[in-house]
């Protein structure tokens, strides 16, 4: 929430100030937010791709291929869920006449092939019909590739050689190789179905696809989530050439120009204006990234870390400045683009945390309880959970030890739900310190995403990190810092004053006394853990 929530309903803006919309496209779900100038809360809508949009048969918002590490999401998918998310707005009486500025993001990564001719399109896109009918057959390849994709190793491999190794690699672009990134991704395509390829006139990131949408034109990709694509030269905010060459013919004229996250890129199509009010002057701004957009919609204080609970996990913080490592990621700051963001991702978050819940607890009430029945430190148990094969380390299946660190199948329940909570969070603090994150007597962490609101979650990452934990009251930080950037790139207003009035973040969990000694030396032992089991 933004804001005293003094103002619930539909149409609620009665002062008629101007109103900014932020659109968050992740994993499972899209969601709007909207606010005014002032930052008071207007109203938020989702739209539920397993429950609302069946007939795409996604679960968990994606489709696993056989192979179980294809990993794809059908592009027409998201074009219906916007329709429907500003259908639903509509019908709940919100009045878009007053909306000035529209900016969000989208899960990184993911990746959509513009069919040639596409760009006449979407220039033409009519009202009398849906965005899905005019658009569902414009993309060369109809389902676009996801952050959760693990099917790229020998591209990795292929794009580190061609640039002289991984630490190299990471130089240019604030990453070495991941199986995710979309160069990568791009290569895969361009390998083995090079006329797709050829057929391909754009190829625009999640983030980069909705407003060419919104403005019925290719929309530039933005420094920040362009840096998750293993192209960017972080350092120049150019493509890197030997990259690009590296992973398809002719690939800068199919991605276009990037631009800075602060851009504006166009005003909205007349489709939006005749069908749902928007007035012609109301402007799109760049899309960026989930994880950058959290960076903004959390308005961090220096030295603050981020812990985002959506269906990855991820931890990350604002830097002025940044070092080259072959763990995690730097991208251009989404905010000041001469400022950077350090980050850790994991892929199995949320979904291993409610596999365990519907397994041994029932709820997420009696999940809660369960975990705080165990003690710190789980008399010894030590468990990694891993469905999908993880970031990092880069490996399948679940691994449970017990005290003697011997191998075991199967803990009790109430050991099982602390088990995944330990077992994720000592990763998450092992792999940030790895990256340079310091934790010191000021540092809050900001709890964001779906799981950020469980008291047991949260107590458990007070204790592992040591530091207090802290949330704001809308969830969905990424969707409501598309509202921010949206004011700050249409207002010019510097970004400290578009978010003078954001509210504090309240404390909701603290670390318990003794947890020092229990984390720290479990972390030594997820060192050692992780070698055996990567080895094997
Ligand atoms: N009370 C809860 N405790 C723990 N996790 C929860 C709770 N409520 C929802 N979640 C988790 O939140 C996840 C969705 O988070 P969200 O940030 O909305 O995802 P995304 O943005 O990736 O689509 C779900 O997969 C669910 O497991
Ligand atoms: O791959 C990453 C970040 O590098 C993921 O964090 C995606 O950006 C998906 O985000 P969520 O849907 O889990 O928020």
């Amino acid at each position: 929430m933004v804001g005293r929530r003094k103002r619930q309903i539909f149409g609620g803006n009665m002062s008629g100030n101007s109103i900014y919309l932020g659109f968050d496209f992740s994993t499972q779900q899209i969601k709007c937010v909207a606010i005014d100038e002032e930052l008071n809360f207007i109203c938020e809508k989702a739209v539920r791709f397993d429950t609302d949009l069946p007939e795409f048969k996604t679960q968990g918002g994606v489709h696993v291929h056989d192979d179980r590490v294809t990993v794809t999401v059908p592009t027409a998918l998201w074009v219906k869920a916007l329709d429907i998310l500003l259908f639903r707005l509509q019908n709940g009486l919100f009045d878009f006449s007053n909306v000035m500025g529209i900016s969000g993001c989208g899960q990184q990564h993911g990746s959509v092939y513009w069919k040639k001719g596409s760009k006449l399109k979407l220039n033409k896109l009519k009202p009398l019909a849906s965005l899905h009918d005019q658009l569902k057959d414009g993309f060369s390849v109809p389902e676009s590739p996801i952050w959760m994709d693990a099917s790229t190793m020998t591209q990795c491999q292929k794009l580190e050689e061609s640039v002289g190794g991984p630490l190299k690699l990471a130089e240019i672009t604030g990453s070495r190789a991941f199986v995710r990134m979309t160069g990568e991704q791009i290569m895969k395509i361009s390998q083995n179905d090079p006329e797709t390829y050829a057929n391909t006139e754009r190829v625009s990131l999640v983030s980069s696809f909705v407003p060419s949408i919104l403005i019925g034109d290719y929309a530039p990709i933005d420094f920040s989530d362009g840096s998750g694509m293993n192209l960017l030269d972080i350092n120049t905010k150019t493509w890197s050439k030997q990259c690009l060459d590296a992973c398809g013919e002719n690939l800068g004229e199919k991605l276009g120009e990037p631009v800075p996250s602060p851009t504006v890129v166009g005003n909205i199509h007349s489709y939006f204006c005749d069908k749902y009010g928007f007035p012609d002057e109301c402007k799109i701004v760049a899309f960026t990234g989930d994880n950058p957009s959290s960076l903004a919609g959390l308005s961090p204080r220096v030295g603050d870390v981020i812990v985002s609970l959506g269906t990855s996990d991820t931890v990350f913080l604002w830097m002025s400045q940044q070092r080259a490592e072959t763990e995690g990621h730097v991208f251009v700051n989404p905010i000041d683009p001469n400022d950077y963001m350090i980050m850790v991702c994991f892929k199995n978050g949320s979904l291993e945390r409610e596999g365990i819940k519907d397994r041994c607890a029932g709820s997420w009430e009696k999940f809660e309880d369960m975990v705080k029945s165990t003690p710190m430190g789980n008399n010894g148990n030590f468990g990694l959970f891993f469905g999908q094969v993880e970031v990092q380390p880069f490996v399948k299946g679940t691994f449970r030890f017990n005290e003697k660190n011997e191998k075991v199948d199967a803990f009790p329940p109430d050991v099982e739900v602390r088990a995944v909570l330990e077992g994720q969070m000592i990763a998450r603090r092992v792999y940030s310190e790895l990256r340079g994150m310091k934790i010191t007597q000021q540092t809050r962490l900001l709890a964001t995403g779906g799981a950020s609101n469980n008291k047991a979650i949260q107590q458990v990452m007070a204790d592992v990190f040591n530091a207090p934990v802290y949330t704001t009251q809308i969830a969905d930080s990424a969707a409501l810092g598309g509202c921010y950037r949206a004011i700050q790139a249409c207002t010019g207003k510097q970004f400290e004053d578009v978010v003078k009035n954001h509210p504090e973040p309240v404390c909701v969990a603290k670390p318990t006394s003794g947890c020092v000694e229990i984390y720290d030396k479990m972390c030594e032992r997820y060192r050692i853990i992780e070698k055996i089991i990567t080895e094997k």
